[in-house]
C-alpha cells in the first residue's frame, strides 16, 4: 500500500516536471514496467513527440537498478543505430533518474499482431529479421547485447523496424563457452538475441497460422516450414548447433 501511494506521489512530481518545464505537455503514459515508467510527451513549439522514462519510485534505493539504469540511457547514448531512440536529455526528479529520447510512431509487434490481427508471409518474416538483424549486428559490434529482443520492444513504422527497451542490455561477455550454456534467456553473450531474434521469427510466422485441429502440436509440425527455415530457426533456438556468432547467422539467413 505505501508502495503504491510512493509511486502516485513520484508519477504526481514527474507530471508536474513536465508541464512546468515550459517547453513539454504530458500527453499520456504509455507503460508501467517492472523497473521503469515510460511518458509520452508533446513539444509545445515543434509538436515532436518524445518519451519520458523514469525509474519507478520502488527502486530510488536500490544501487543495482539504478546502475543499470544509467547503463540504459549510456548504451542509447552511444547512438549506435539511427534504428534506436536518441537520447535528448537527462536528469533527476527528486532524486529519482529519468531520461528523455525520440517518440518512435508506429506501433511495436505485439500490437501488430495480438490486437490488429496482422499477418506476415515468411518472405515478409524473414525479410523483417533480417532488419532487425542489422540493428542487433550494429550493438554486437559496439559490445553490447540487447538480451530483451520482445516483440513488445520491437516497433514497426513505415515498414522500418525499430529496438526499444536496454533495460536489460549489457557488455557481451565473450568466454562463454556456448556448449555449456543451459539457459539461452540469462546468457550475457550474443548467443541471447539470437535466441530472441528465433522467437521473434516464430511470432511473425504464426500470425499467419490457423489451427486444424484442437490438439496442439510443436512448431515444426505445425508450421510445416521448408525444412531449410527450419533448420535455421532450430540453430537459433539451440535446438540444433548454434551459430558461432551473429555474424554468421545473419548470413545464413535464408532469405
Ligand atoms: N522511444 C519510444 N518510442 C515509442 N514508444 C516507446 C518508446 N519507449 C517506450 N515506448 C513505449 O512505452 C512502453 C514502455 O516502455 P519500455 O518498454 O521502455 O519500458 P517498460 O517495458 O515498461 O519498462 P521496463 O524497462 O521496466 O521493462 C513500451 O511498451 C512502448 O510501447
Amino acid at each position: 500500500m505505501l508502495q503504491h501511494l510512493y509511486e502516485i506521489k513520484y508519477n504526481r512530481l514527474f507530471i508536474d516536471h513536465i508541464n512546468q518545464s515550459n517547453k513539454y505537455k504530458f500527453l499520456d503514459t504509455l507503460g508501467i514496467g517492472s523497473f521503469g515508467v515510460a511518458y509520452l510527451l508533446q513539444h509545445k513549439l515543434t509538436n515532436k513527440k518524445y518519451v519520458l522514462k523514469r525509474l519507478r519510485a520502488k527502486h530510488k534505493n536500490k544501487a543495482s537498478t539504478k546502475y543499470n539504469f544509467q547503463q540504459e540511457i549510456a548504451f542509447l547514448q552511444k547512438e549506435m543505430h539511427p534504428n534506436l531512440p536518441t537520447v535528448k536529455e537527462e536528469g533527476f526528479v527528486k532524486g529519482l533518474p529519468f531520461y528523455m529520447m525520440d517518440f518512435i510512431e508506429g506501433h511495436t509487434f505485439e500490437h501488430l499482431i495480438f490486437n490488429k490481427g496482422q499477418t506476415f508471409s515468411v518472405h515478409e518474416s524473414l525479410t523483417l529479421v533480417k532488419q532487425l538483424f542489422e540493428i542487433v549486428l550494429t550493438i554486437h559490434d559496439h559490445g553490447i547485447v540487447h538480451r530483451d529482443l520482445r516483440i513488445p520492444n520491437i516497433l514497426l513504422h513505415h515498414n522500418k523496424l525499430y529496438v526499444i527497451d536496454f533495460g536489460l542490455a549489457c557488455y557481451m561477455k565473450e568466454s562463454t563457452n556456448i556448449d555449456t550454456i543451459k539457459n539461452p534467456k540469462k546468457a550475457e553473450n550474443y548467443i541471447i538475441d539470437l535466441y530472441y531474434i528465433g522467437h521473434f521469427l516464430l511470432y511473425l510466422l504464426y500470425s499467419n497460422y490457423t489451427p486444424h485441429d484442437k490438439k496442439e502440436r510443436c512448431w515444426q509440425e505445425e508450421l510445416q516450414l521448408p525444412l531449410y527455415i527450419q533448420h535455421y530457426i532450430e540453430r537459433l533456438l539451440l535446438i540444433k548447433r548454434a551459430f558461432p556468432d551473429t555474424r554468421t547467422a545473419y548470413e545464413a539467413l535464408p532469405l
